[in-house]
């Protein structure tokens, strides 16, 4: 899977590029990355990508003619290479928002090319022009479209065969919508006995069922008091096996 991001901070990208699980998957070739500028597509002196918007208003607005240049260039690369198309994603408060199901939607296809927006936004001529799908990491305004990018190129590399040296850890995430939707159960590790508090000794019984059993209560009594609304999807998928519901009966009285 390649992503492609047209951004003016390039440098931003090391924060997955260059650490941790996703960094390694891509020195082992199983995603590719490529960072395009639209500062290196201007044609003044100033190197101008950035005017007052028109109507007047706070900030600046990005302009069209470097980021749609950016673009052409990045779907002239990956034609040159053979390799798919890939639609344009901006990154906006505006956009769908994005989830762990839009994460498997999205390795399911080539690869994204990723328009990270500074300032106030983009000039709506290059989103007409040039833009397939808008995206939103949440209803929050952040500095930078990068900021957004990272966290969703993050969930998508993840998910990917190979990256996770146990695929089952990437199973057991919190929403990894094909297990089973709710939240994460509470984790441990050493030391046993932790300023006085003790491990659940249910995790330390050995016993692979009693274990699952636990986690599973767990889950259910997190998502539960924290997102119902995931409980109520989980009903309506047919998810939720008896001692689940039995549990919940009991908490819920
Ligand atoms: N929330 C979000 N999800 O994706 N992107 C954002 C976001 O706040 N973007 C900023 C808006 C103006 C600036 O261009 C960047």
């Amino acid at each position: 899977m390649r992503f492609d991001a047209i951004t003016l901070f390039p440098e931003i990208f090391a924060g997955i590029t260059g650490h941790g699980v996703t960094s390694r998957a891509l020195s082992q070739g199983l995603w590719s990355f490529h960072a395009w500028n639209p500062r290196d597509y201007t044609q003044d002196v100033h190197r101008t990508v950035d005017d007052r918007p028109y109507g007047g208003g706070p900030g600046m607005v990005m302009m069209a003619a470097p980021l749609e240049a950016a673009v052409r260039d990045v779907q002239a690369d990956r034609e040159r290479l053979g390799q798919p198309r890939g639609q344009v994603v901006l990154l906006s408060p505006t956009g769908r928002r994005f989830d762990q199901s839009a994460a498997a939607q999205w390795i399911a296809g080539p690869g994204k090319i990723l328009v990270c927006g500074r300032y106030e936004g983009v000039d709506q001529r290059f989103v007409d022009r040039c833009v397939d799908e808008e995206w939103s990491l949440g209803d929050f305004v952040l500095s930078g479209g990068e900021l957004a990018a990272l966290p969703m190129m993050d969930a998508c590399v993840r998910l990917l065969p190979g990256v996770l040296n146990d695929d089952q850890s990437a199973l057991q995430d919190s929403f990894h919508v094909n297990l089973d939707g709710l939240l994460d159960s509470p984790h441990y590790t050493r030391p046993e006995i932790y300023d006085g508090e003790a491990v659940p000794e249910a995790l330390l019984s050995g016993h692979h069922a009693r274990i699952a059993r636990w986690r599973r209560d767990q889950s259910l009594r997190l998502t539960l008091a924290r997102r119902p609304e995931l409980i109520e999807q989980a009903r309506r998928d047919g998810r939720l096996d008896k001692a689940d519901e039995k549990l919940l009966l009991g908490l819920q009285g």
